[in-house]
């Protein structure tokens, strides 16, 4: 059941959210641990920048050196369907975000092959498909599966409101609400992925809502559509974007009537579960461009979100680097990736490891006995 918020202050209100920035005054330590190790300083690149930030998320007291812990970490697939798939932008039928989340709950995806090796816990949320699950799936599967439909996939916008501004806010709720669960499960790593045929086309509207982008520059060919449907989806979403500014104005968009206007449900409840993830100071790690959008709504609306998240990948639906430059963030893989699900997310978590365990137990120069 959705979450009444009791209060009286909005879910897309940074005072909602109480989100507390991490504390620089802790880097000095930090730093000193990392560039006492053996090894010539900044050696690990990246993977320092990795282990910094973790640490930072981790331990805000400034004089404490506590290792790095890696806990139960957990994959969230939200999945939803789009009215906008029924113009054919896409090159699989909405009917196909049903049959891979079963194809998620048999174990037979890409994100269940990485998941399964990589050491992930696997959850997948219906945030509102076409038709619900059947109860056999349902049956065979109630460990993975969270059902908390909005309704069966939002409105075609390139016509009218993807969703009601109450939508919009119950889908934060339901999110946060997922994300608690699993931080109450023991879980300090959350990665988020998603399931939509036709997301990309919500994700590069809500790109160029928030950030007065054109379509051109926001939006590519998703599961790999042919030049033709690309021309059709840009001036689908050109007419979505005349249609909110007649009924809205040219004013700033506010990430909620973006939301409402163009948006999804699995993301919009991707946006409440690293909401919650930041405020519970927990690691939030991300993966393509839809999840990406995603991230940069969360800090829209609470700026300090940021200080959790990592950037897992950088995808190969081009305006994935348009989010990653707004977010000034640097992914940590690139490997053309563009298939969702979380796959890129899953993929990070060796480094992770990697930068946990570097920082936990790598000699220093003392302990070694190496003099440089
Ligand atoms: O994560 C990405 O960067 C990404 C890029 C392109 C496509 N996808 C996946 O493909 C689906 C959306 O593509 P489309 O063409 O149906 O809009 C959706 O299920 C996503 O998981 C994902
Ligand atoms: C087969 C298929 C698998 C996917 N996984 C994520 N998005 C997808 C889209 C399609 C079409």
């Amino acid at each position: 059941m959705p979450q009444q918020n009791t209060t009286s202050t909005s879910v897309f209100e940074q005072a909602y959210w109480q989100i507390a920035a991490v504390d620089s005054a802790c880097l000095p330590s930090i730093d000193e641990r990392i560039n006492n190790k053996t090894k010539p300083l900044g050696a690990l690149g990246q993977l320092e920048d990795l282990a910094r930030q973790l640490a930072q998320i981790q331990h805000p007291a400034p004089k404490e050196s506590k290792p790095i812990e890696i806990n139960r970490p957990v994959m969230l697939v939200f999945a939803a369907d789009h009215g906008i798939a029924a113009h054919n932008i896409s090159i699989a039928p909405p009917e196909v975000t049903q049959q891979m989340v079963l194809n998620f709950l048999n174990g037979g995806a890409a994100i269940n092959c990485f998941s399964s090796t990589l050491g992930w816990k696997m959850k997948v949320i219906d945030a509102g498909m076409l038709s619900p699950i059947d109860q056999i799936a349902r049956a065979s599967a109630s460990d993975m599966l969270i059902e908390q439909p909005m309704g069966t996939g939002t409105a075609d916008f390139s016509t009218q409101a993807a969703m009601t501004q109450d939508q919009a806010e119950q889908a934060l709720l339901m999110g946060a609400k997922v994300a608690k669960e699993q931080i109450t499960q023991g879980s300090n790593v959350l990665a988020f992925g998603e399931m939509g045929i036709g997301n990309t086309s919500s994700a590069s509207a809500l790109l160029s809502l928030i950030c007065g982008l054109s379509p051109e520059r926001t939006t590519g060919k998703g599961t790999g559509i042919s030049d033709d449907q690309l021309a059709n989806k840009v001036q689908l979403i050109t007419d979505a974007l005349e249609r909110v500014k007649n009924t809205h104005g040219t004013k700033a968009f506010t990430p909620q009537t973006a939301l409402a206007e163009v948006g999804g449900f699995e993301i919009a409840q991707i946006i409440g579960a690293m909401l919650a993830s930041a405020q519970a100071g927990k690691s939030i790690l991300v993966d393509g461009f839809i999840v990406s959008v995603a991230a940069l709504f969360a800090t829209r609306i609470a700026p300090k979100a940021q200080d959790y998240m990592l950037f897992a990948h950088c995808s190969a639906e081009h305006a994935h680097q348009q989010v990653l430059a707004q977010l000034d963030a640097r992914p940590l893989l690139s490997l053309g990736l563009r298939l969702g699900e979380g796959t890129g997310a899953a993929l990070a978590l060796p480094l992770l490891q990697a930068a946990a365990s570097f920082y936990n137990d790598m000699a220093s120069f003392e302990s070694a006995g190496v003099t440089v």
